[in-house]
């Protein structure tokens, strides 16, 4: 980024607690993501991942601290409200509609924007909203064959080994361009075409990425910056190349 050039915080948590009993899931968390970037959390198993994304995204409500989404605090606002300021998450069991197809998973993600005309437009069939159906059902089309999922349109979505059914909770998440992405261990279950086809796909996306990923050297050929977490603490945050020469990093994580 140039001097003088405007950066904007899409994301950013301030001082995150999380208790569970007597459980220190989160401690003190403050970080800030700028718009447009790819951050990365690491950090050992019950660092406190998962719980992050869990209070990004408002299914957690924390114990201490503020969460900023485009500036606003959503601290007290729910999933539903973030989602509506265009949050989108995928999990660490990607969580998909078995019984739907996969374009129909795709397309659940562009039906709450409304059809137009709504019960007696489908009655009526209105050409605004057959024009519509078209839209969408196109758009749905394109997220497919970006995602390399074209030709399994028809599937249903529970009988997709794993790392398809990942790749069809991406293309939902990316189907109504979000502005801030959360992806929890996105490439578990992926081979390394697969992953590469993720990476590929994520790249080319106008949003605001935050990912928990254990293969590091995933996180770090893909994100811009990594921030590491350690029994619920900030221990480290920066490029990936400082990250992998910390010394409290090394010893804690990377080995
Ligand atoms: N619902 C819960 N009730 C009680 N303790 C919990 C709950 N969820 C998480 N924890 C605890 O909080 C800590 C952080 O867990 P979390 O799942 O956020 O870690 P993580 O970094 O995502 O781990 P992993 O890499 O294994 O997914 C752990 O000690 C975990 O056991």
């Amino acid at each position: 980024m140039s001097e003088g050039v405007m950066t904007r915080t899409a994301v950013e948590v301030a001082g995150v607690g999380v208790n569970f009993g007597g459980v220190r899931a989160l401690n003190g968390v403050s970080f800030a993501v700028e718009e447009g970037r790819t951050y990365g959390f690491i950090g050992p198993n019950g660092a406190g991942k998962t719980t992050l994304f869990d209070v990004v995204t408002g299914l957690r409500r924390p114990t201490a601290g503020t969460v900023r989404l485009h500036g606003a605090d959503v601290t007290a606002t729910g999933a539903l409200g973030r989602s509506r300021m265009g949050i989108r998450r995928t999990f660490q069991r990607p969580q998909v509609f078995g019984r739907l197809t996969v374009l129909d998973n795709v397309l659940t993600a562009l039906e709450w924007h409304g059809g137009g005309g709504g019960l007696l437009g489908d009655l009526l069939a209105l050409p605004s909203r057959r024009a519509r159906e078209r839209e969408r059902r196109e758009r749905a089309l394109a997220v497919l064959e970006r995602c390399g999922l074209a030709s399994l349109a028809g599937a249903y979505a529970a009988d997709l080994p794993i790392g398809r059914r990942r790749m069809v909770e991406l293309a939902r998440a990316i189907a109504d361009d979000p502005s801030v992405l959360l992806l929890d261990e996105p490439t578990s279950g992926l081979d390394a075409d697969q992953s590469a086809r993720f990476a590929e796909v994520i790249a080319g996306l106008d949003v605001t990425i935050l990912l928990v990923e254990h293969d590091v050297g995933f996180v770090m050929d893909t994100c811009e910056r990594l921030v590491v977490l350690n029994l619920g603490e900030v221990i480290a945050e920066g490029a990936p190349a400082e990250i992998r020469e910390d010394p409290v990093v090394r010893s804690a994580y990377l080995g």
